[in-house]
């Protein structure tokens, strides 16, 4: 190719480029999309280059010449424009690479520790802290308002953009959200709730006989978040299937890889949501295979609950839907998020809460007496109204949720933009709090914010000095898409942890090394475990498996 047309050629892909960045500027594009647009486009190019006469080069050295101009130029005039004084969050500071890419936020949430990063940044720059080219992290109860009217930003999407509208994720109108939470609400009344107790207590019977039976093929231990991964799995399919599909975790383990692929799952929309262009790709190649497994998984379990010619005993999510009019798709997709809402945030929470006792005996001793004084029989029946009543289980249920819950729930600002604590943050920004600054604060959490201390949420709390404000513990999060199933969460949680501490003695594995677990307590759009936590249940005097009998 002679010179001038080489000229010509560099000069059309360095001017496609900033054109594609004017264009891409402010939009919401599909990575699959743009993808396959620029590889259509490299083809054409390539191709037209083949059958023209007298080039030099070869097409496919003139063709990725051309490509590396024109992503060059594009990725240039975008990294210019968001470290300009131009952008509309120039004015607040972050890391460099933050400000750069929404990749950093991506590999920080890939760590599991973004709510500790986040938190160093808070400490260095203070209550807004920019984390991503459009995204900014707010340490202040003030934000909580932005929770009552703002839409959840692009991560929510799972995967990608289809017509398939649930609960949870990103819909396209505020109406079609309400109308489907309406829906669902008819599940978390206090009678539907009510009605769900057999089960639970069932299913808990169960979880005794199956601590009991693990432990005595695992050496005396037994891994604590497992078993309580595979109850709250059996107790899900029980209220969102109405038990058609017949789980059995606890029974059978994990043949399907249910809970792997959940974490996986949730653990990818968590990193790569920040990036929905990435997701969009990873979608089409086999690194997200787990995600479409669950999927799939969960969508044979709908289908088979309402093919299912039994009607549950008492009413599941699924009756709901059903009678809410929803179509079978939406349906699948409500199935999927309710088998993992049911069950990833309890079971780490009464994992946290028994680690937490175990850990410090004296609670776990003054939690059983305050237990044994409404409930004289340690396997009687135990009443949600009474469990209630006992300030010092919520308690305990409170710390492991502030201690081990940091949710990262990005929402974005309407066009006009909007104010907090007196600072304008511009339209279309993606905001959130940070829970874990907030929740481990000395300003709502006084004191020793950072330990386990249940009496902080009695009447009397840990002295004059005590602090505990509510509205910091941000783990159900607040507004319009605040957690539905708190109520029955609570009661599971109650029950559940007064059930263990009644029957047995807990304690950690022998050399337990307890920094280590608290280090590794992260996040990953739930929390998530790195250290094994295993741990000894032991039948408490005078209290037999035997007595059991046949309630499991
Ligand atoms: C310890 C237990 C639980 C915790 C900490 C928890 C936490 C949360 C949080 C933080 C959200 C809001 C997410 C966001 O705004 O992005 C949420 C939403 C939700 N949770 Fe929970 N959850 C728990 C248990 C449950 C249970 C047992 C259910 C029952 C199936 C449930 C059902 C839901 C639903 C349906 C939503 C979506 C609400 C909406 O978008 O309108 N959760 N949960």
């Amino acid at each position: 190719m002679d010179a001038s047309r080489d000229t010509l050629l560099h000069a059309v892909a360095a001017v496609s480029g900033l054109a594609a960045w004017i264009y891409l500027h402010g939009r919401t594009v599909r990575g699959d999309h743009a993808l396959s647009f620029y590889t259509l486009c490299a083809g054409t190019l390539y191709v037209l280059l083949q059958r023209s006469p007298g080039l030099q080069e070869s097409p496919l050295r003139t063709t990725t010449v051309f490509t590396s101009i024109h992503a060059l130029c594009l990725s240039v005039a975008t990294v210019i424009y968001r470290l300009s004084p131009w952008h509309p969050l120039a004015s607040h500071p972050g890391p460099f690479l933050a400000r750069i890419s929404s990749l950093w936020l991506a590999y920080v949430s890939s760590t599991g520790r973004r709510h500790r990063v986040m938190d160093r940044l808070h400490a260095k720059h203070g209550p807004f802290v920019r984390i991503g080219p459009n995204a900014l992290s707010i340490n202040s109860l003030s934000a909580l308002s932005l929770y009552a009217h703002l839409e959840k930003g692009e991560s929510y999407r799972f995967p990608v953009h289809d017509r398939v509208a649930s609960i949870f994720l990103k819909q396209d109108s505020k109406e079609g959200h309400r109308e489907r939470r309406r829906i669902w609400g008819g599940l978390f009344t206090p009678s539907s709730i009510s009605a769900m107790t057999p089960a639970l207590e069932r299913r808990t019977w169960q979880l005794m006989q199956c601590i009991e039976q693990r432990q005595s093929v695992g050496g005396g231990l037994i891994d604590l978040p497992e078993a309580f991964y595979h109850w709250s799995c059996d107790l899900g399919g029980d209220v969102v299937f109405g038990g058609c599909n017949e789980l059995e975790l606890m029974r059978n383990g994990d043949v399907n890889n249910l809970v792997a692929t959940g974490k996986y799952s949730t653990a990818m929309m968590d990193t790569f949501g920040h990036s929905p262009w990435l997701l969009h790709v990873l979608w089409r190649i086999p690194a997200t295979k787990d995600m479409h497994k669950l999927v799939t998984m969960t969508a044979e379990m709908a289908r088979k609950r309402v093919g299912s010619k039994e009607p549950p005993t008492s009413r599941d999510l699924l009756s709901y839907l059903i009678d809410g009019g929803v179509p079978m798709a939406d349906m699948e997709r409500d199935g999927m998020i309710a088998i993992l809402a049911a069950s990833e945030n309890t079971t780490i929470t009464l994992a946290l809460a028994c680690y937490f006792l175990a850990a410090d005996p004296q609670y776990l001793h003054q939690l059983r007496n305050m237990l044994e004084q409404a409930f004289p029989d340690p396997l009687g029946p135990l009443s949600q109204s009474a469990l209630a009543a006992l300030p010092l289980i919520d308690g305990v249920v409170n710390e492991a949720l502030r201690l081990g819950s940091h949710f990262f729930l990005p929402r974005v600002t309407p066009k006009g933009g909007v104010e907090v604590d007196g600072v304008h943050i511009p339209g279309d920004t993606i905001v959130a709090l940070a829970s874990y600054s907030i929740q481990t604060s000395p300003d709502h959490f006084y004191p020793e914010p950072m330990n386990f201390r249940p009496e902080r949420w009695l009447p009397e709390g840990l002295g004059p000095d005590t602090k505990t404000d509510r509205t910091a513990l941000a783990a159900f999060s607040y507004g319009q898409h605040a957690c539905l199933g708190k109520t029955l969460a609570y009661n599971q949680m109650r029950y559940v942890l007064a059930r263990l501490v009644l029957a047995y003695d807990m304690s950690l594995k022998p050399g337990f090394d307890v920094q280590a677990f608290r280090e590794g307590i992260v996040g990953r759009g739930v929390p998530n475990l790195e250290v094994p936590l295993e741990m000894t249940f032991q039948w408490r005097p005078g209290v037999h498996f035997d007595d059991l009998g046949d309630r499991a």
